[in-house]
């Protein structure tokens, strides 16, 4: 653990002062592609307008023999294409791969002006982050970036899970930390094949009605990574960073990748990441208020005045802590209606939708 006086000293000599506040632009989906599938870079261009962030994706999904390829097609693609506001991320090897040396020297020397975040994998603790950090700094400092990179973890280990806390706070360098419920469902033995989403054997059922235990007995699917995702979402917050869900692998269940990401949503993730184009859609969608929410959000703040006190609103208690929900829901309208036109238009249109009715 870094001492606080020294917690926002460069690692290095040379290389760019730390960031005292996380970036917060919309990161609603992450969108991954492989640099070295000719049909995905293809896309890329096309794709880089519809989506909040596009991850080059390094590790896991690109098989061995592609890795350089895979490496040497983000180079490019960072290179040839403009991004506009979309973030560039990237997902590098995992640490004790015989590739994650030369991706980190690679990327950062060729384009680390056009990356905004490291994605690293596996991570099990405060180590990892101090090892990415310190080498991080030593490349910006030979490349003179003037703008430090920063770095998101993926919790999937048992370890990554017991040690949470530490790494959230491990560098200011840290982002954010997204779900990764494959690798993590491996590591901790649970006995689901699936990448994220529920299963039907984990349920709770309702008490037997007479004496047939097999009787009229209701079941109810719960949730395997509530657990994980609240606890993810609480390091992330305590630290200053940004919680995601991860991926959701049953690309043609649209119904249950909904119903995902809208719990990450609600319990405070910031997005998910889309693994084709047909996720993008769902993370717009769950990630963005809806207008509705957004109307009640800002009538409560206007009810509330100075946002102290109580008042009633529709049968419904409001007080300081109801407006400060409430505020979280319409800034990040705010955010988000500043990058894009259509909620910029659902938003102000459910606000005069609210307006009339209240005159009314
Ligand atoms: C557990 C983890 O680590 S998750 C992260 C690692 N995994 C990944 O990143 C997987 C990324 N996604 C993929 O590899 C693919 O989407 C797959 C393998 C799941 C499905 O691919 P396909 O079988 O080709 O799907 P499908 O036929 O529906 O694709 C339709 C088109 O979209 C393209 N496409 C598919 N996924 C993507 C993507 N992520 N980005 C851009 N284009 C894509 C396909 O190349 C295809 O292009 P075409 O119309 O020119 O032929
Ligand atoms: C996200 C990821 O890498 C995993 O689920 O293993
Ligand atoms: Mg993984």
């Amino acid at each position: 653990m870094r001492s606080p006086k020294d917690f926002f000293a460069p690692l290095a000599v040379g290389a760019p002062d730390p960031v005292r506040e996380i970036p917060n632009p919309p990161s609603r989906m992450i969108h991954f592609f492989d640099p070295s599938n000719p049909k995905m870079a293809a896309k890329v261009p096309d794709l880089a307008p519809k989506v909040d962030v596009l991850l080059g994706n390094l590790e896991d999904g690109v098989t061995a023999d592609r890795k350089e390829e895979a490496r040497a097609g983000l180079v490019r693609i960072a290179r040839d294409t403009d991004f506009g506001r979309t973030q560039l991320w990237t997902r590098v090897n995992s640490f004790d791969s015989p590739w994650a040396l030369d991706d980190l020297i690679t990327l950062v020397t060729e384009i680390g002006d056009k990356l905004d975040v490291i994605m690293v994998p596996k991570v099990e603790g405060a180590r990892d982050i101090h090892y990415v950090d310190r080498l991080l700094a030593q490349l910006e400092a030979r490349v003179g970036l003037r703008r430090p990179l920063l770095v998101h973890a993926i919790l999937e280990t048992a370890g990554g899970v017991a040690n949470v806390e530490e790494i959230a706070g491990a560098s200011p360098r840290m982002q954010g930390i997204s779900l990764g419920p494959a690798d993590l469902a491996a590591s901790r033995r649970m006995k689901t094949t699936r990448v994220g989403g529920g299963h039907p054997g984990y349920l709770v059922r309702a008490d037997p009605v007479g004496d047939d235990p097999h009787a009229g007995r209701t079941t109810y699917q719960q949730d395997l990574w509530h657990y994980t995702v609240a606890r993810m979402v609480d390091a992330c917050v305590a630290h200053g960073i940004l919680p995601y869900y991860g991926p959701f692998g049953d690309i043609r269940d649209v119904v249950a990748c909904e119903d995902q990401f809208r719990n990450a949503y609600l319990l405070g993730c910031v997005g998910a990441w889309s693994l084709h184009p047909a996720q993008i859609d769902i993370a717009r969608k769950v990630f963005s208020p809806a207008p509705t929410e957004v109307a009640w959000a800002r009538r409560v703040i206007a009810a509330m005045g100075d946002g102290t006190g109580a008042v009633m609103l529709d049968g419904k208690m409001q007080d300081d802590a109801t407006v400060k929900q409430c505020r979280v829901v319409a800034e990040l309208a705010d955010a988000l209606a500043e990058r894009d036109p259509e909620l910029a238009e659902a938003y102000a249109v459910s606000a005069a939708a609210t307006e009339e009715a209240r005159a009314e």
